[in-house]
């Protein structure tokens, strides 16, 4: 089965120019900045990953980008308009699945949530949800239960969800911190495998050196805050699949790393 005409049919860029954010005044009343001058585009259908140290605003960030924290000032914009609240064009995968998951729902019926609020009819729904499920290999499982399913296999549903309601934009809010090492990995692949089928745009957060450069075409390294921003970005040349064992992505995790200890030793 193909669901081509489901995919790629919003392609649009994510602009960010002299993008501020800040919550609160310093002592003498100026602004406190989290975010101070961002400046980053996203081409539509690439998997950019945004690297940082803890509490630097990369959530904050990619939050902005799904519209459920407003700017300060300066520029958020995808495709042509500017980010006032969230999209259906933009969907957000967050650490905890348990979060996002409706306990009282099976997979299935958890994977068709959005398509039954969007008033897609009952045989579309199991055509899209059977497709996203084999996808991320839930099949055989529809019918459990989340308390029945290990971590790995909830963050899976709530991938297939994501990709069932069909938003052109992944923001992902480092999905795989909370799984055990070898889960971590077979999600991993699995996501860089949907990604290069279906030609979603993803933004990827984490604070893993290797997982960036498993998994992005570009990694934006942020500074640590306050007034953080994008200071660098890194191209990564190797193919897909990549292999973490080998030279030319070591050179660039010892590379990257390097910038980071540069950074923390001044
Ligand atoms: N609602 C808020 N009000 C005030 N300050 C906030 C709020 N949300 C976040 N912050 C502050 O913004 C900064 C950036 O937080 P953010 O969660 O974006 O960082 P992060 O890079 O994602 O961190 P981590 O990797 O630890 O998740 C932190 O100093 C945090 O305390």
């Amino acid at each position: 089965m193909t669901l081509a005409t489901q995919v790629n049919d919003q392609q649009q860029s994510i602009t960010i120019s002299g993008l501020n954010k800040s919550y609160d005044h310093t002592a003498k009343g100026e602004l406190h900045y989290i975010l101070k001058d961002v400046n980053l585009t996203i081409k539509s259908g690439e998997f950019f990953v945004l690297l940082g140290p803890s509490g630097c605003g990369k959530s904050t960030l990619l939050n902005m980008i799904a519209g459920f924290v407003s700017k300060t000032d300066g520029q958020l914009k995808v495709g042509k308009s500017e980010v006032e609240k969230p999209g259906q064009d933009r969907a957000v995968v967050f650490q905890q699945a348990d979060a996002s998951l409706f306990p009282w729902l099976n997979v299935r019926q958890n994977v068709e949530f959005g398509l039954k609020m969007k008033k897609v009819d009952k045989a579309r729904r199991n055509e899209i949800s059977s497709y996203y499920i084999e996808l991320v290999g839930l099949q055989g499982h529809e019918q459990k239960y989340p308390r029945e399913l290990s971590g790995g296999m909830k963050q899976r549903v709530q991938l297939a969800r994501v990709l069932a309601n069909d938003s052109s934009i992944l923001l992902m809010d480092e999905p795989f911190g909370a799984l055990d090492a070898m889960t971590r990995r077979t999600m991993q692949k699995e996501l860089s495998h949907i990604w290069r089928q279906t030609g979603k745009t993803v933004i990827f957060v984490t604070h893993d050196i290797s997982e960036a450069v498993l998994l992005g075409q570009r990694i934006g390294i942020m500074s640590r805050g306050p007034n953080s921003k994008v200071t660098d970005i890194y191209d990564v040349p190797l193919h897909y699949p990549r292999d973490p064992g080998q030279p030319d992505f070591i050179k660039l995790e010892k590379t990257i790393q390097a910038h980071f200890d540069h950074e923390y030793s001044i």
